[in-house]
């Protein structure tokens, strides 16, 4: 029996709005471990953190860009950091979750368990769960070369939102995915429903299938990718929102931007309302839900991202403030 010393790690990754913190907060439903999360998200605002409902967990947010690149640095600074504060016994952690944005390749975050001593020393990957979003994803693999990577790197294909497909369309994609991917454990699932088990503690890595898929992995080479064609615009203010406005100016987005807009969402202060209003949008589905109460201590304010090609900060910052209620 293999014994297993090291902490392991689950990589969760899957494009833009497949449901990755909807994995991460069924993981916390489900799991007795010690989770430590570090969530990485593409844009300056993280929203992601404050949607994930554990919060006695120790979760890191990781922004400024992506994690499979420019900060994988930070990857590195923020794990050796946990390393140190659980010797120090500051906190406890029996596994790591990794949420990459949904425009990383994941190959580079894999690379960072298998080529720096002190990583390969204290951290093994348990498995690359990649999260399909059976709507959208045959429109991502059209477009976006980093739906390709995700799915052909993973462990375990979660075929998500089966909800929203027919069964026809899910064999097409599945033979389309199988030329991807013929070897990954396969879960159907809608709202991220999976029995964690099926993910976690599996050590279903295995580098010599890596290697074969990229003979790269451990070299220092980085295949380009998410040229820069996908943006993202943060937009934040503390003035409540007019509700009405708001879903019209939603409604404007989702008709004439929906194709472009990969993923937009955020946290709403909108005028009267004691609770913060959550959405969360892919594409032409756009859902939204009462959050939590303002405390008393918080700052009332809006903070939203959009993630597409096209996108105008300018022209977003206008709609915006043209939602600022009245009086
Ligand atoms: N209908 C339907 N909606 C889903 C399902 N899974 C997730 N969603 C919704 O899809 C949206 C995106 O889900 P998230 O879990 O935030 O996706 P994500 O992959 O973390 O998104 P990013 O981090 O922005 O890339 C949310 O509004 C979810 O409620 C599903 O199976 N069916």
């Amino acid at each position: 029996m293999t014994t297993h010393k090291r902490v392991p790690v689950t990589i969760v990754t899957g494009f833009l709005g497949a449901g990755k913190t909807t994995l991460i907060n069924e993981i916390g439903k489900q799991t007795n471990e010690k989770i430590a999360y570090i969530i990485n998200e593409f844009g300056d605002i993280g929203i992601d953190g404050q949607l994930v409902e554990r919060t006695e967990e120790e979760i890191i947010e990781v922004n400024n860009g992506c994690i499979c690149c420019n900060v994988r640095g930070d990857l590195i600074k923020t794990l050796s950091t946990l390393l140190f504060s659980k010797k120090e016994g500051l906190i406890e952690f029996d596994r790591v979750v990794i949420e990459t944005t949904g425009l990383a390749d994941p190959a580079p975050v894999v690379q960072t368990f298998l080529m720096y001593p002190e990583m390969m020393e204290a951290f093994e990957v348990d498995s690359v769960c990649t999260i399909v979003d059976v709507q959208n994803i045959s429109y991502h693999l059209d477009q976006k070369d980093e739906s390709i990577y995700q799915i052909a790197f993973a462990d375990v294909l979660i075929f998500n939102k089966t909800d929203l497909s027919s069964e026809q369309e899910l064999n097409n994609l599945t033979n389309r995915i199988n030329a991807i991917n013929p070897t990954a454990k396969r879960i159907f699932t809608n709202h991220s429903r999976i029995n964690i088990n099926e993910i976690l503690g599996v050590y279903a890595f295995d580098l010599q299938e890596k290697l074969a898929i990229d003979p790269n992995l451990m070299k220092q080479i980085h295949r380009p990718h998410h040229n820069d064609d996908v943006v993202s615009v943060a937009l934040e203010g503390q003035q409540p929102l007019d509700m009405k406005k708001v879903n019209l100016w939603f409604s404007y987005l989702v008709e004439l931007k929906g194709e472009s807009l990969y993923r937009y969402k955020g946290i709403l202060n909108i005028q009267g309302e004691t609770n913060r209003l959550i959405f969360q949008g892919v594409h032409m589905l756009l859902a939204s839900d009462r959050g939590r109460e303002w405390s008393k201590d918080e700052t009332k304010k809006s903070e939203l991202i959009f993630i597409g090609t096209g996108l105008d900060k300018d022209t977003l910052q206008e709609q915006f403030e043209s939602c600022i209620a009245e009086g």
